[in-house]
C-alpha cells in the first residue's frame, strides 16, 4: 500500500500540495481526477522524488520512500509514465523495451514475452522506430516500458491525453485485465470520464491541493454530480 500522509510540496516557494493525504490500496486502480493546475502532475512528481517534499511522508508498505533518489523509488517498486509519454523516438521499439529493462536488471529482459503477450503490436513491429508509432502506440510503448521492470505500483499521468477515443477504450481494457491478472496496484491521473468508468475501483479528487473527496466506481456511476463539481464539466 502507497500511503501518503500530510504532504507539502511544489516548487521553490510555490506550495501546490497542502496537506494532502490519501492511501492507494494494493491490487486497486485508482483514479485521481481534478481541474487543470489543481497539482495531480506535482503529486505524481512528488511520489517519484522528481521535486522535494518540503513536509510530510509518502510510504510504501510501511517503508518511508520520500527523500530517497527518484532510481531508489523506482527499484523500490514503483513504475512512472509520465505526461507526454517521453519514448526514446529515434530508438526501435525492442530497443526501448530493452532499455528499460537494462536500466534495472538483465533479468527483466524475461518479462518480454508476457509484454508482447499482453500488447501484440509491440512485438509485430519490434523494429519500427517508436518516433513513427501514432499517440496511442507511444503510449502503449510507454506502458509496457514501465512494466518491463515489473513494478508494483503503476503511476500514470494523464495517459489519454490527445489519444483518439478507441484507442483509450483499448488500453483501458487492457490495463484493468493486467491489473486483475497480476496484482498490479496503479494510480492513474485522468480527466477522461470513459477510462476513469472503465478501469477505476477508486476514484480521488483533487482541489487545490487536497484531497476534496472520494468515492467508489459505484458512486461515481450513480452520482454524475461529483463529475460535475470536481471537473465542471
Ligand atoms: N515547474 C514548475 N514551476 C512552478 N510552478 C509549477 C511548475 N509546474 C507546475 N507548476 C504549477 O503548479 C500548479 C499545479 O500544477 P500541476 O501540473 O501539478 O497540476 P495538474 O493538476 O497536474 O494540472 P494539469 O491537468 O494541467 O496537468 C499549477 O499552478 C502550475 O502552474
Amino acid at each position: 500500500m502507497l500511503e501518503i500522509s500530510n504532504l507539502n510540496a511544489g516548487y521553490g516557494e510555490v506550495t501546490v500540495l497542502r496537506n494532502f493525504s490519501c492511501r492507494i490500496e494494493t491490487g486497486q486502480v485508482t483514479a485521481l481526477m481534478g481541474r487543470n493546475g489543481m497539482g495531480k502532475t506535482t503529486l505524481m512528481k512528488s511520489i517519484m522524488g522528481l521535486i522535494p517534499v518540503k513536509s510530510g511522508t509518502i510510504h510504501l508498505n510501511g517503508i518511508q520512500i520520500n527523500g530517497k533518489e527518484t532510481y531508489k523509488i523506482s527499484r523500490a517498486g514503483i513504475g512512472y509514465v509520465p505526461q507526454g509519454r517521453e519514448v526514446f523516438e529515434q530508438f526501435t521499439v525492442a530497443e526501448n523495451l530493452r532499455l528499460a529493462a537494462l536500466g534495472s536488471s538483465l533479468s527483466n529482459l524475461d518479462r518480454l514475452p508476457q509484454i508482447h503477450d499482453w500488447f501484440p503490436i509491440l512485438k509485430e513491429r519490434h523494429d519500427q522506430k517508436a518516433g513513427t508509432f501514432s499517440g496511442g502506440q507511444q503510449q502503449v510503448l510507454a506502458i509496457a516500458r514501465a512494466l518491463m521492470t515489473g513494478p508494483e505500483i503503476l503511476l500514470l499521468d494523464e495517459p489519454t491525453e490527445g489519444i483518439q477515443p478507441n484507442i483509450v477504450h483499448e488500453i483501458s481494457l487492457q490495463l484493468a485485465r493486467i491489473a486483475r491478472e497480476t496484482g498490479l496496484t496503479i494510480l492513474v491521473v485522468e480527466q477522461n470520464v470513459d477510462m476513469v468508468r472503465t478501469m477505476a475501483d477508486h476514484i480521488l479528487f483533487m482541489e487545490n491541493g487536497q484531497l476534496a473527496d472520494q468515492c467508489s466506481a459505484e458512486e461515481l456511476r450513480s452520482d454524475e454530480t461529483l463529475i460535475h463539481r470536481y471537473l465542471s464539466i
